[in-house]
């Protein structure tokens, strides 16, 4: 089971809930995904009028527990009071902070974000970080009082795949008791596996559902593999080697002579 928090879930596939193609969609790849945890933007839900009633009563039927963000926020000032808003808009005091540093990649600024986790946390938030891969902020970010890390593996929305198998690894290695939760840059489900394989605890994915030819069929293969890298990982599987091994018994050959 997966715990984040004290609260434990049989899913390890995290969906975002934005770029579907419609609402209906949007809840059917849910299901189809079998995520019991959706992160919803503070924007989308307030900015909509109707619409975001209709939305938010949408994600109320599916029966999902709700991660609201603070996507799109630059500052810490803005994501502190844009979590503030979330945690009375969805009576929740979770919070996927995002503090974005470039405009260009989306990355997220290290340092707003340390400074806005800290702040969050004291003030009775449980904070699920958006980090990139840098092992010395995450140790910032548990200081800061996070109990969880969600570094990237690509930049958001750009369906790249782990481009540091390396820093994810040796993040993994260094915090063997924190959940760790890709979030971000994940493109396939062969990418999801992979992390997965790594001892990952689960991932967290939207533009590779909701902008593919079939989100429906999508969530699904996504689900698939997700379980698929978790059973890998509790398998053990082989490190790669430098030298062929022979995989054919010898003893016992035929001999010809
Ligand atoms: C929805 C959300 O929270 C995104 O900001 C998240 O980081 C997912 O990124 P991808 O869209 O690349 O999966």
């Amino acid at each position: 089971m997966l715990e984040l928090y004290g609260q434990t879930f049989s899913s390890r596939l995290l969906l975002g809930t934005a770029l579907y193609p419609s609402p209906a969609i949007m809840a059917d790849a849910i299901k189809a995904a079998r995520s019991e945890i959706v992160t919803v933007s503070l924007r989308r839900e307030t900015a909509g009028g109707k619409t975001g009633g209709q939305f938010w009563s949408l994600i109320q039927s599916i029966g999902v527990r709700v991660l609201p963000n603070t996507a799109g926020c630059h500052s810490v000032k803005e994501a502190v009071t844009t979590a503030q808003m979330a945690r009375e808009v969805f009576a929740t005091n979770w919070i996927k902070l995002e503090v974005i540093g470039n405009h260009d990649t989306l990355q997220p600024d290290v340092f707003g974000l340390v400074e806005a986790a800290r702040i969050l946390s004291e003030d009775g938030f449980e904070v699920f970080p958006y980090t990139t891969d840098d092992l010395v902020v995450a140790e910032r970010l548990l200081e800061a009082g996070c109990k969880l890390l969600m570094p990237w593996c690509a930049p958001i929305g750009s369906a790249r795949g782990p481009q540091n198998a390396d820093a994810l690894r040796s993040l993994r290695g260094h915090f063997p008791d924190v959940p760790l939760i890709v979030d971000a840059g994940i493109g396939r489900p062969s990418h999801a596996a992979a992390v997965m394989e790594l001892g990952y605890d689960a991932v967290l994915l939207n533009t590779a559902v909701a902008k593919s030819g079939d989100p429906v069929a999508m969530a699904g293969a996504f689900a698939k593999a997700v379980k698929a890298g978790r059973e890998a990982f509790l398998a053990g599987p082989l490190e790669p080697r430098d030298m062929a091994v022979p995989s054919t018994p010898v003893i016992g050959m035929a001999a010809f002579s």
